[in-house]
Formats: C-alpha cells, structure tokens, sequence
C-alpha cells in the first residue's frame, strides 16, 4: 500500500534526517514509527503525504509515485492528524470535521450529518458538536482530530504523536479507542511517537528509527521486545522487556485453581484457615481475608485481575501483586473463575520456550 524505497531526506545545511529508507506499510493494519528526538520520524511520515519531498529515493502509494500526484489531491485521500489535534479555532466541532468532505464538494447538510455520527464513533457526545475547540479538553480535542480525519474515509490515516499532549490515562483511553476503531475500519495508519509502550501496543509492526534517520529494526512488536537487533534497539526498548513480551502470550493453556470463596455478607461466619476470596453478590472479587482473621475490616483488597482470555502477563502479574499470593482470574463479566499460582505461569512459559 505505501513503499519506501531508498528514501533519503536531507533538510538545507544539515545532516540526513532520514537516510537510505526502504520499508514496506501493510494495508489495513497500523505501522507505527519509534524512536528518540530528531531521528526523521515526521520527516518520513510527511513524505507520504508530500507535505515534505524527498532528496533522493521514492515513496509510492498504490504503486505510484506519490511525486506524480497533485500534492493537494493526494492529501485529500489521507487523514492527518497531529499532537495539537490541530482544530480551526473559530469553527464549530462539526464544522471541523467536516473540512474535507466539504472541500470535496460534500453539501454542507450532509457533511454535518456525517459529522455528528463521527462523533459517535469517537466516543464525544453529540452535545459537543456546536462548541469551538477551545471549549473542549484535550482528550475531547484528540478524538475531535481523529473524527476529522475521518469524515473523507480515507483508505490512508496519517496520525503524528497524536495523543502525546494529554495526560497517561486519557491518553491510555484515546489508545484503546483507536485500537477499538481500527477492528471495525481497517485503515492503514502510520502513526508517529516516541514512546515504545504506545509503539507495542498499538503497532501491528514498529519500526524502530535511530539518530541520524537510520531504520534499525522494523518487525511486529513481540520480535522487538524478544529479539532487538542491535544495542541501540535494546537499550530503546528499555528494561523489563522480557516480562513486556509476555503481553503478547496467550494464557489459554492456564491451569486455574479453585478458588475458596465466601461472600461479603457472611464474613462474620466464615470458617478460619488459609486466604479466603471475598465476592460481592454478583460473585465479583471483593477482597481477601488473611489466614486467621474474621469480619469486613479484617478484607484486604489490591492485586491486579486476570481476564480469562487475556495474555501470560496479566496472569502473571496478578499472581505477583495479589496480598496472598494467588492472582485471581475473572470471566469477561468480572466473576470469580479461578486462581492462578505465578508458579504455574511459570511453567507454562518454560514449556511454550521448549515446545
Ligand atoms: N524543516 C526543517 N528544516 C531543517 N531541518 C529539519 C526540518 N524539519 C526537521 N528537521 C531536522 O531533521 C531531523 C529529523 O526531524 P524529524 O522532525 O523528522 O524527527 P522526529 O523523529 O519526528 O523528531 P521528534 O520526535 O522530536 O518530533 C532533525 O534533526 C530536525 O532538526
């Protein structure tokens, strides 16, 4: 869908921004460029759209020569959406959204309809569609830029460092919400950060670019965290790379414990003996009550849950941060399936290695 091929980029009087790029974007899948400060990934995302050209090589959409298209034509058929989220200032929401339909010529009726359903599909309330930018969060500006870059449904998203303004857990939310999006769209996104953790979790393939614009590693995710060519990547990528890694690792083979239960309401009754589960009334983890101790004050909570369903880390790391030890697994409506012993995760990881 987008090739690279011996891209270089080298800006008046300075050094290569981007060198030799050769690299080949799936369609409908997300590619995401990482790396530190300065090391060309804008550079290389502008060139797709030929909001910068390049010094030597090529880069071709379709097959063609994004050189041989009318820049403004081209960009036309791709979203971009920017870190500033990038609003017009003095036009409503839903006349942001929708610029581009309207400059395709889209009656103004019809691209304010698509405009509120785009809001829609960004998680914003349609209440928010007569406001001006300034008058939203930066969260709800975000997903106005992302609904925006979608209202011309483009086959392309261009999207550069677009949630790196807002705080960790919106910023977390924005993510999982463009992952959500991308199940039902399938666009092909190039999306631009700094930052690896957003790199594996939203990337279908990263590719790692290093100073001086040089490509190091372009592979999905889990090679990258198992397997970083080289001491730049490795040392990118940063510690706790391994147990990053087990992310990417089914649990379906998990063994679960039974789990002791008691509900909340018959604390007082509760037979003394090991860690005992508390559950509320729908059966949901509550707590739990150490060796010995009986009635509500005694109930520790904290340790994080395991979804059945979800990767070798979540299982693992429910186990470790769980007050006794024994993570606690729930089904996909939160109740009690089980427990899990970080020895049996264990296990399960050396026999995946040895199978
Ligand atoms: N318009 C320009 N004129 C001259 N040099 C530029 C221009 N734009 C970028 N550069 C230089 O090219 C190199 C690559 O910049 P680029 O913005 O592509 O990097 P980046 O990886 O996206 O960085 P960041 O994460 O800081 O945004 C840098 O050294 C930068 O200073």
């Amino acid at each position: 869908m987008v090739c690279f091929r011996n891209v270089s980029k080298l800006y008046p009087g300075g050094q290569p921004a981007v060198e030799n790029l050769t690299l080949d974007i799936d369609r409908g899948a997300i590619t995401v460029f990482v790396g530190p400060s300065g090391c060309g990934k804008t550079t290389s995302l502008r060139m797709i759209n030929r909001m910068v050209e390049p010094s030597a090589g090529t880069v071709l959409v379709d097959g063609t020569d994004v050189a041989r298209r009318p820049a403004a034509a081209l960009r036309r058929t791709m979203g971009y959406v920017m870190q500033s989220a990038g609003l017009l200032p003095h036009r409503t929401v839903l006349d942001n959204i929708a610029t581009v339909p309207r400059l395709n010529g889209v009656p103004k009726a019809q691209a304010r309809r698509r405009a509120r359903e785009l809001l829609d599909v960004v998680g914003l309330s349609g209440d928010l569609g007569g406001r001006y930018p300034a008058q939203l969060s930066g969260g709800q500006q975000q997903r106005v830029g992302v609904a925006r870059a979608l209202a011309a449904d483009p086959p392309i998203l261009l999207m550069d460092e677009p949630f790196s303004a807002v705080d960790p857990v919106v910023r977390a939310e924005l993510q999982q919400e463009l992952l959500r999006l991308q199940q039902d769209l399938a666009k092909t996104i190039v999306f631009v950060t700094h930052d690896i953790d957003e790199a594996v979790v939203l990337g279908d393939k990263v590719a790692v670019f290093a100073t001086g614009g040089r490509l190091a590693q372009f592979a999905p995710p889990a090679e990258i965290l198992r397997a970083p060519v080289d001491d730049f990547v490795a040392g990118f990528v940063g510690r706790d790379r391994g147990f990053r890694a087990l992310g990417f690792d089914s649990a379906d083979g998990l063994v679960l414990e039974p789990a002791r239960t008691a509900a909340a309401g018959s604390l007082a009754d509760a037979a003394p003996g090991g860690w005992l589960l508390v559950t509320d009334d729908a059966g949901r983890p509550a707590g739990w009550l150490p060796p010995g101790a009986r009635g509500h004050g005694a109930v520790v909570t904290g340790g994080s849950l395991f979804v059945l369903g979800s990767s070798l880390r979540q299982a693992l790391d429910s186990a470790l941060s769980s007050p006794s030890g024994k993570g606690v697994a729930v089904d996909a409506g939160g109740r009690v399936a089980g427990l899990v012993d970080a020895g049996t995760v264990l296990r399960l990881i050396r026999a995946d290695r040895h199978a």
